[in-house]
């Protein structure tokens, strides 16, 4: 589904992503956890065309995505939220989402607000608030809420976690499994927080200072120390 090859990132001179090769099949979801500066970021905005200078291919399906803006690959079925969740805070939660549904097409209609309010019962209540008027959780939540209001085929997630609440964080984990297996999404999450990265996905990916140092399953990831010890410094 997803298919990154051959990635190198850079900010002006400073060249942060090595010849990333990474892949996602159809309806599977995969973790990219990393230290501080890794370079997750950086890769999610590598895919989404949303910042670096990128040279490799990113493709979905097999089609490369060329250089069109991330807003515009909504259309494409790729939605991505970012770390700073960009949420509209002068208009309402309600209507946050409603554009969300920017991205929906005749195979991929819209998931009507009844759906996404079951899915977060936290925000039905808050449907007339201004988004401004948001806790960060609550934020987080609608940020994701919104990401899947066209259905997409592939979801993109940069640390969701940051900053929650422990509680907070054990729902939207809840959350996103679910309607990951409801619309069979195929989830890229890049995570610090390992517990959500084993609830919502299967397989993991680690990056350090900008290059692939493992990938496999968790049951892999948990039998190698070094890259536990050596490159995200786990106890
Ligand atoms: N706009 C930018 N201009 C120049 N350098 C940048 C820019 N954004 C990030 N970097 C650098 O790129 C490297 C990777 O940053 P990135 O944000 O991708 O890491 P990260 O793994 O997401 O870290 P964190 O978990 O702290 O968000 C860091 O050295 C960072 O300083």
């Amino acid at each position: 589904m997803l298919k990154v090859e051959r990635l190198d990132a850079f900010y002006g001179q400073s060249h942060i992503l090595h010849g990333i090769d990474l892949s996602v099949d159809e309806g599977r979801r995969t973790t990219v956890l990393g230290r501080n500066g890794a370079g997750k970021s950086t890769l999610l905005k590598s895919i989404t065309n949303s910042g670096p200078k990128v040279e490799g291919t990113v493709a979905i399906e097999g089609r490369p995505l060329g250089s069109r803006a991330w807003f515009r690959r909504a259309k494409d079925g790729v939605a991505f939220v970012p770390e700073d969740r960009r949420i509209f805070t002068h208009i309402t939660v309600e209507e946050n989402i409603e554009l969300g549904r920017f991205g929906a097409s005749a195979a991929r209609p819209v998931v009507p607000a009844a759906q996404i309010y079951e899915w977060f019962p936290m925000l039905g209540p808050l449907r007339a608030r201004l988004g401004g008027q948001l806790s960060g959780g609550q934020q987080q939540m609608l940020a994701v809420a919104r990401a899947v209001a066209a259905r997409p085929r592939l979801l993109l997630l940069d640390e969701p976690t940051e900053g929650l609440a422990p509680v907070i964080v054990e729902d939207l984990a809840k959350i996103v499994a679910r309607i990951c297996d409801e619309l069979g999404i195929t989830l890229l999450l890049v995570e610090q927080n390992i517990w959500f990265g084993r609830q919502t996905t299967d397989r993991v990916y680690v990056l350090d200072t900008g290059s692939v140092v493992f990938s496999g399953s968790w049951a892999e990831f948990d039998r190698d120390e070094t890259i536990r010890n050596r490159h995200l410094a786990l106890a």
